[in-house]
């Protein structure tokens, strides 16, 4: 289990982990900051390794400064993408590509730096495999104790051999206690600081940026509870506009650790070191997008008694976890015992929402699929299938055509392409809400629901929902940006007065259920931002649902659904192009995968 904290829960953490459990927060800022400068350490080692892989001259042996006798590693880094901003590596590359010696200015550097930090024959885990760490590396620190925690990082690579430079958003006299202590050490120990308190320009700070490799921001952590204006934005917004690598201590500052949305402003950064336990506000869609890649170090205390006490608010979804759900299939499986679904989707120039929900259940797993849909589209359908059958709703003989076409179904997956008319509304009534079975609802059926959503609390059987923002701002009334300022918000109302499970889908899904658990999926990329791929989401669900509880379908459905895409852009390189049809092709190899307990994503 990996559980994802709000902001008031990491902070009873912490106070518990101090003040029951008696960990000084002395040290609970030391491993959080250590943990950092390990982290940044293996980011700089990375760095440095594909530079010297790219540029004959420092590729010899002598400048390698991993431990004695062991290989080069491989390549860490992919390559720079097309337009990416200039960064340590990718600059070196530019430089080897006209033909130059490649930061011959720095060597005599390096070797200067390289008698005061020997290399460590004894790497201890997170200690860097170069010595020194050849990086310039500038913290922003701020008055509270997210700023402690980046003078930690900066005396850790400063030990390490990094050329660091700290600047302080305020005077030194307004740093107390634990912070104080660190800031006191890292000065001590031969640090360069910078006090950059509201009355003094930034130019300092712009033009160390400007020299830098990395910057690191350590401003606002948990601590943030109100919008950032004045002084403290233009800092953040001299960070924003630096080319060098960002990497974020707890949170981007300025994110709000609950809801995922800026407050104010916000840093944007390529990568976040959070601390102890992932908070909930980085993994919302813009969470995800300023925090860039997301680190967790833990701060040396067992989670558990601690969990216990404070609680956690959602969990990621584990490939272990669906591991459990995927049964092998028995020797003398038929048909019917695979799971029976019907698809009740599409309308005349609509027919490929049908396909594709039909077609997912299919590669899902599902022994038998048929669409259920109007007589001129199923007519039209006939031609283009071969393994899903059709059946018709009659609009004159509703009811009775839609009893046929239930009767023996496992699971019902009903909405995309349906239409939004007055005979689709009432075949949508007549099964979600009067079927007595499991019904995955979406698309053109959720918005039959709008204005009345209260209702779906009364369906018989049970319902998964996979609203988008726009279809969940429907049900509940607001814009679908009114959604996403606040999803974890919004997806619990819409369980609250719906009593269904609820998956809300965009980057970071998040699933949640009646008795008031979240999950939230970290795969998925935005290859899948193309039409019909919900749909294909709708038919795994459902095919799922035939054999597994309906909240370990939709939680195993949209993992494999977002892997998918994950194997598909890892194949291909690409974040676009991606088909809708393409995704369900992945399904059976992804089951197999999962099932064997193999990452499907590993090289
Ligand atoms: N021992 C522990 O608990 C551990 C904590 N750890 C670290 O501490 C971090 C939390 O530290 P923190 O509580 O000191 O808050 P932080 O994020 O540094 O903010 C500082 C202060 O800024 C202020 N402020 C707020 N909003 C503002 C605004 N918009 N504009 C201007 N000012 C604003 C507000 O003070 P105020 O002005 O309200 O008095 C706030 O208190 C946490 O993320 C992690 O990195 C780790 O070391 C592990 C152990
Ligand atoms: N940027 C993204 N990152 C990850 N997943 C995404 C992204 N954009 C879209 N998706 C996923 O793609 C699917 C889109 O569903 P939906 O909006 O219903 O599409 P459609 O209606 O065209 O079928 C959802 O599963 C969603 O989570
Ligand atoms: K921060």
């Amino acid at each position: 289990m990996i559980p994802v904290l709000s902001r008031a829960q990491m902070r009873a953490f912490d106070k518990f982990a101090i003040e029951a459990c008696h960990v000084p927060g002395m040290v609970l800022m030391e491993n959080a900051g250590r943990g950092a400068a390990d982290v940044i350490s293996a980011i700089i080692d990375a760095r440095r390794l594909k530079q010297l892989q790219g540029t004959p001259e420092e590729a010899s042996p002598s400048v390698w400064h991993g431990p004695a006798g062991s290989p080069r590693p491989p390549s860490l880094l992919p390559p720079p993408p097309s337009g990416a901003p200039a960064t340590l590596h990718h600059r070196a590359t530019a430089g080897a590509q006209r033909g130059r010696p490649l930061r011959r200015d720095k060597a005599a550097a390096s070797a200067e730096r390289a008698r005061s930090f020997p290399v460590r024959h004894i790497p201890s885990p997170g200690q860097p495999a170069t010595y020194p760490l050849e990086a310039r590396v500038v913290v922003v620190c701020g008055a509270g104790n997210n700023g402690g925690d980046g003078y930690v990082v900066a005396r850790h690579l400063l030990a390490r051999g990094a050329d660091v430079h700290v600047f302080l958003t305020s005077r030194s006299e307004a740093v107390t206690g634990e912070s104080r202590i660190n800031l006191d050490a890292y000065v001590d120990l031969g640090g360069e600081l910078t006090e950059m308190p509201s009355d003094t320009p930034l130019t300092p700070l712009e033009e160390a940026l400007e020299r830098a490799d990395i910057v690191v921001d350590a401003i606002f952590g948990t601590g943030l509870d109100r919008p950032i204006h004045g002084h403290l934005a233009e800092v953040i917004a001299v960070i924003n506009a630096a080319s060098c690598q960002c990497i974020a201590l707890d949170v981007p500052s300025g994110l709000d650790a609950d809801s995922g949305a800026p407050l104010g402003t916000s840093v944007q950064a390529d990568d976040t070191v959070t601390f102890g336990h992932l908070k909930i506000g980085l993994l919302t869609p813009d969470g995800a997008r300023l925090a860039g890649n997301v680190h967790v170090v833990d701060l040396g205390v067992p989670d558990a008694p601690i969990l216990a006490q404070v609680g956690y608010v959602a969990e990621v979804i584990r490939k272990e976890t669906v591991r459990s759900y995927l049964q092998p299939r028995e020797a003398n499986t038929h048909k019917h015992a695979a799971g029976n679904v019907l698809v009740i989707a599409g309308s005349s120039g609509k027919l490929g929402a049908a396909l594709l929900t039909a077609r997912s259940a299919l590669r899902s797993g599902a022994g038998l699929v048929t669409i259920g849909t109007w007589p001129d589209a199923a007519l039209a359908l006939q031609s283009r299938v071969v393994e899903i059958m059709t059946t018709s709703i009659e609009p004159e003989q509703l009811e009775a055509s839609l009893e046929a076409a239930l009767a023996s179904r496992h699971a019902v997956a009903i909405g995309p392409g349906l239409g939004l008319d007055d005979r689709a509304r009432a075949v949508v009534d007549h099964v979600v809400l009067r079927w007595d079975g499991l019904k995955v609802v979406d698309a053109d059926a959720l918005t039959l629901f709008a204005g009345r959503a209260e209702v779906l609390a009364t369906a018989k059987g049970s319902l998964v929902l996979t609203p988008h923002p726009g279809e969940l701002g429907r049900l509940l009334g607001r814009s679908a940006r009114a959604i996403e300022e606040d999803r974890f918000g919004a997806i619990r109302e819409a369980v609250r007065i719906t009593q269904a499970i609820v998956v809300l889908k965009g980057a970071r899904t998040i699933i949640a259920t009646p008795d008031g658990r979240m999950f939230i999926c970290m795969a998925g990329n935005p290859a899948l931002a193309t039409a019909g791929s919900g749909d294909v989401l709708t038919g795994i669900i459902a095919a799922f649902a035939c054999s597994m509880a309906a909240e370990c379908a939709a939680i195993a459905g949209v993992l494999i659904h977002a892997l998918a895409a994950d194997a598909w852009s890892l194949a291909t390189g690409a974040d676009r192009g991606l088909q809708a049809s393409e995704i369900a092709e992945k399904f059976p190899g992804l089951i197999a995968a999962l099932s064997r307990g193999i990452d499907p994503l590993a090289p």
